[in-house]
């Protein structure tokens, strides 16, 4: 069989600036809330450190533009989004519109047209957060008891094709006899420069573990495909464990074993479900990040929450931002300043701990509240450390 030489998909790596330029998509819902919560973070993070600064333009492709115009993105949209270094993405989803519209119109055309093949999600317990896994206790990143029940887990999700290919159709539309397909579509291609970079994920943490989830007992071509590729790529990572599921045994083992589980890999719908299912053990839907990396870097990656535009929600003040915020974090490491972003997760748990957080969470705060709590959290931790311009202040 033959594979693609690592050498043509390089997990490039990040930018030396001091000035970011980031394009920032609202988009629908409670999008426009949550962006504009992590963007004053962002200010908030470039203010404490006075070492690097971002330029954030804000472009209004959503439901309603389209309405007006009969399009998400202008002609020339992903031409303009080129020269960024980053976006950041709300939600896009509006009742007047169907969801298929709106998904394929906005976030699968950037996901897809840019080969943001890669998509991460990363899940823990933050501190502060009770879990309905009770015997579950929060993770930090520098907790080497492995003894302890945890649930700390990356799920990487293939981004650009399977069962988002798009392929398929309708016919006799309205007829007894309508039929319509949907296609999964998987490439040697394809499959294989996701499964290099799910054990390049699992080799870059400590207990170097991958489960590639699957469902090649009843879905005998596609997914037996991506079981041969896995196979295939594993041997290039004897130092990573690597371990197979049924992606229903899957939803048992989150819930019952989340402490055998640390990377995992699973296909564009696989991972689309397991991944809300792992924020809800975490806590919530309204905490969990998303990274749609092109991991070779030739085209800006877009960084969002996980969460969707939240119709029911809107509007009130009480979404929650810790999921942009996660967002933001993982966007400006990608970026290249860890720092900034461990100090910021810092914040974050700080604020939760002390129980400023929103309802769905079991708080009282609103959006505003969470956000000045965080941001009040980013500057006394930057005094603190003695950092940039706040110390001089
Ligand atoms: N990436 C995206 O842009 C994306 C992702 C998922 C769904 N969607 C779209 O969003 C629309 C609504 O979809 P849905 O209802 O299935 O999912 P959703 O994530 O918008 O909402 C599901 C539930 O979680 C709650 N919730 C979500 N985010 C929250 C937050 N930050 N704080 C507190 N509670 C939060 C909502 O109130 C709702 O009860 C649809 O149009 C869908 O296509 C878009
Ligand atoms: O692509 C989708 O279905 C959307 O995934 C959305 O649910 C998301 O998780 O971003
Ligand atoms: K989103
Ligand atoms: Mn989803």
């Amino acid at each position: 069989m033959g594979s693609i030489p690592i050498s043509q998909q390089p997990l490039a790596p990040p930018p030396s600036k001091t000035s970011y330029k980031i394009a920032s998509i609202p988009a629908d819902g409670i999008g426009p809330e949550v962006i504009s919560a992590g963007i004053q973070v962002l200010e908030t993070l470039a203010e404490t450190y006075g070492t690097f600064s971002f330029d954030v333009t804000h472009f209004d492709w959503s439901s309603d533009r389209y309405l007006q115009t009969g399009k998400y993105i202008p002609d020339d949209g992903l031409e303009e989004l080129q020269r960024f270094d980053a976006i950041l993405f709300g939600a896009v989803g509006d009742q007047r519109v169907p969801d298929h519209i709106s998904l394929w119109g906005l976030r699968l055309a950037i996901c897809q047209g840019f080969q943001q093949f890669a998509n991460v999600r990363p899940t823990r317990i933050l501190k502060g957060v009770t879990s309905p896994l009770a015997a579950c206790q929060p993770t930090s990143t520098d907790d080497n008891d492995t003894n302890r029940r945890k649930l700390d887990w990356v799920i990487v999700r293939e981004n650009s094709e399977g069962e988002y290919a798009g392929q398929g159709g309708r016919s006799h539309i309205g007829q007894p006899w309508e039929t319509a397909t949907e296609v999964a579509i998987f490439t040697r291609y394809g499959v294989e420069r996701i499964m290099r970079f799910a054990f390049e994920v699992a080799r870059s943490r400590p207990r170097r573990k991958l489960t590639m989830v699957t469902k090649s007992n009843a879905q005998r071509n596609g997914m037996v495909l991506w079981d041969d590729v896995h196979k295939l790529v594993a041997k290039d990572y004897p130092d990573v464990e690597s371990d197979k599921m049924l992606v229903d045994a899957m939803t048992c083992r989150m819930a019952l074993q989340p402490e055998s589980l640390d990377t995992v890999v699973a296909t564009n719908l696989h991972a689309d479900i397991l991944t809300d299912l792992a924020a809800a053990l975490a806590g919530s839907i309204g905490i969990a990040p998303t990274s749609n990396l092109d991991p070779t870097r030739q085209r800006p990656s877009m960084f969002e929450p996980i969460h969707g535009s939240a119709w029911d929600i809107a509007g009130k003040g009480v979404a929650n931002p810790v999921g942009t915020f996660w967002t933001v974090a993982e966007m400006i490491k990608w970026l290249g300043e860890d720092e900034a972003a461990e100090l910021l997760m810092l914040a974050v748990e700080n604020a939760l701990d002390q129980g400023v957080k929103t309802r769905d969470l079991g708080g009282s705060a609103g959006t505003t509240e969470v956000t000045a709590k965080v941001c009040d959290e980013i500057r006394r931790i930057g005094r603190d450390r003695g950092l940039g311009a706040t110390s001089k202040k």
